[in-house]
């Protein structure tokens, strides 16, 4: 599916040309394998198992749409995400409600509207919600997040799992929030949540997570007699950087974590808990290319080629942010031999607005030609910016040779719908 001139069957270089780029072009039949690869390897292969989309990686109505058509649930992470997932109508107990500092008004709406889960992430939370669900006539079902002191291999920016974190609830302090929470009578506390982070493509720190979790479960069900139904993983399966890599498919994750969940429960006497994952950039992060027109060539003797592109750190501020690293080829001359190697420069006002260094590319490489970036499905489109006023590029959806506007480009006047002029002239 990933050649550089067709991407699900469509032809970068009409698609190019049909909605102009920058283009987001995002594969639905590569987001439905791995919705495929998470029915069949983790929600049918282990009872009572849970999956919710990590909205935040990628979100748009039809991503909604379709993340609810293939039996997912969804997390959100504020009232803007969950007003979409309202939009798209996403049936609201499949919804899990994440921040670390929920605003009133967003657990007014989450519990209104009957958000499946709350993760709770500091004991203010727990008494707003608390304060909030009798007045909507419900009792407000809640995880508690963990921060369980695990510090996973992955940028400091991605990492939540540590000590320290701006993340959970220290470990210390989760007993006296079980408690609380059981005594509440708006509050239903179901289980335990923890989040390592982003970009993970190791096993062991979730595995080193479930022995710091289970001990927990064993002191509150001792201490506490609470007896947990439910244990939220998190998400962050990292995907393969760039390049050819294949990434690693989910079982890779879940089966380790799933097999040291049993012999722990087992050895500590406590019942198995239900398994809840959070996977966002390994659903979405393959299942995107975003195609650029190169413009400016400029050759500086005995130091860098930098080919500029249309586009650039507001539509993909990764590599400024984190140092992520991404692979593109030249759309419809993959087959040429790559004897230039070039850095591929944004168009911001920036030196750090960098796409990628140290890329090779056929020499005769021209203004006018496209640029393919592989793997920009997660966190590209959803941490766009309108930097030097730029609109965001239009999202396209493609599916075996047919394509799908799922985004219109913003226009100028987009960028200025919200101003007003306060002088007279
Ligand atoms: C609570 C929570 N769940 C899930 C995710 C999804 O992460 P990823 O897209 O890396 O799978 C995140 C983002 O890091 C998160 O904060
Ligand atoms: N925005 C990060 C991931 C953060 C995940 C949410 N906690 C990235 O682009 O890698």
């Amino acid at each position: 599916m990933r050649t550089s001139l067709y991407f699900d069957g469509c032809n970068l270089r009409d698609l190019a040309s049909k909605y102009g780029t920058p283009l987001y072009v995002v594969s639905k039949s590569i987001i439905k394998d791995r919705c495929r690869e998470i029915r069949g390897g983790f929600l049918d292969h282990y009872a009572n198992s849970r999956a919710y989309y990590a909205g935040k990686a990628f979100l748009t109505i039809a991503m909604c749409s379709l993340i609810k058509k293939e039996g997912l649930g969804l997390d959100v992470v504020s009232g803007g995400e969950l007003h979409l997932a309202l939009k798209a109508n996403f049936p609201t107990a499949n919804i899990v409600f994440h921040g670390n500092n929920k605003l009133r008004q967003e657990i007014e709406t989450a519990i209104d509207r009957g958000v499946g889960r709350i993760v709770v992430d500091w004991e203010g939370e727990l008494d707003l919600i608390n304060e909030i669900a009798p007045s909507k006539g419900r009792r407000a079902s809640v995880l508690l997040r963990v921060t369980p002191e695990v510090e996973a291999l992955t940028h400091k920016y991605i990492q939540t799992g540590h000590r320290g974190s701006k993340f959970g609830i220290p470990l210390e302090r989760v007993p006296y929030l079980v408690e609380k929470s059981l005594s509440m009578e708006h509050i239903a506390l179901k289980g335990l949540h923890f989040h390592l982070g982003s970009q993970i493509e190791d096993h062991r720190p979730y595995v080193q997570a479930i022995d710091v979790v289970t001990e927990l479960m064993a002191n509150l069900q001792s201490d506490k007699s609470f007896i947990l139904e439910e244990l939220d993983i998190g998400g962050g399966f990292g995907i393969a950087a760039h390049g050819d890599a294949s990434s690693k498919p989910l079982s890779y994750f879940v089966d380790p974590v799933m097999e040291r969940l049993r012999a722990r429960c087992s050895a500590f006497g406590l019942p198995l808990p239900s398994v809840a994952i959070e996977p966002g950039r390994w659903i979405v992060g393959e299942a995107g290319i975003t195609l650029y027109t190169i413009g400016a060539i400029k050759e500086i003797a005995g130091s860098t080629t930098y080919v500029s592109v249309d586009g650039g750190m507001a539509d993909n501020p990764r590599p400024a942010l984190y140092g992520a690293k991404y692979d593109a080829e030249v759309v419809g001359k993959e087959g040429l031999p790559k004897d230039r190697i070039v850095t591929v420069a944004g168009r911001c006002c920036e030196s750090g607005d960098i796409l990628i260094e140290n890329l090779p590319v056929p020499d005769d490489i021209k203004p006018g030609d496209l640029l393919a970036v592989f793997n920009t499905g997660a966190y590209n489109y959803s941490m766009a910016s309108n930097y030097n006023m730029l609109p965001r590029p239009a999202v396209v959806f493609v599916e075996n040779g047919k394509d799908f506007l799922a985004v219109e480009r913003e226009t100028y006047d987009d960028l200025l719908a919200k101003q007003r002029s306060i002088c007279d002239d």
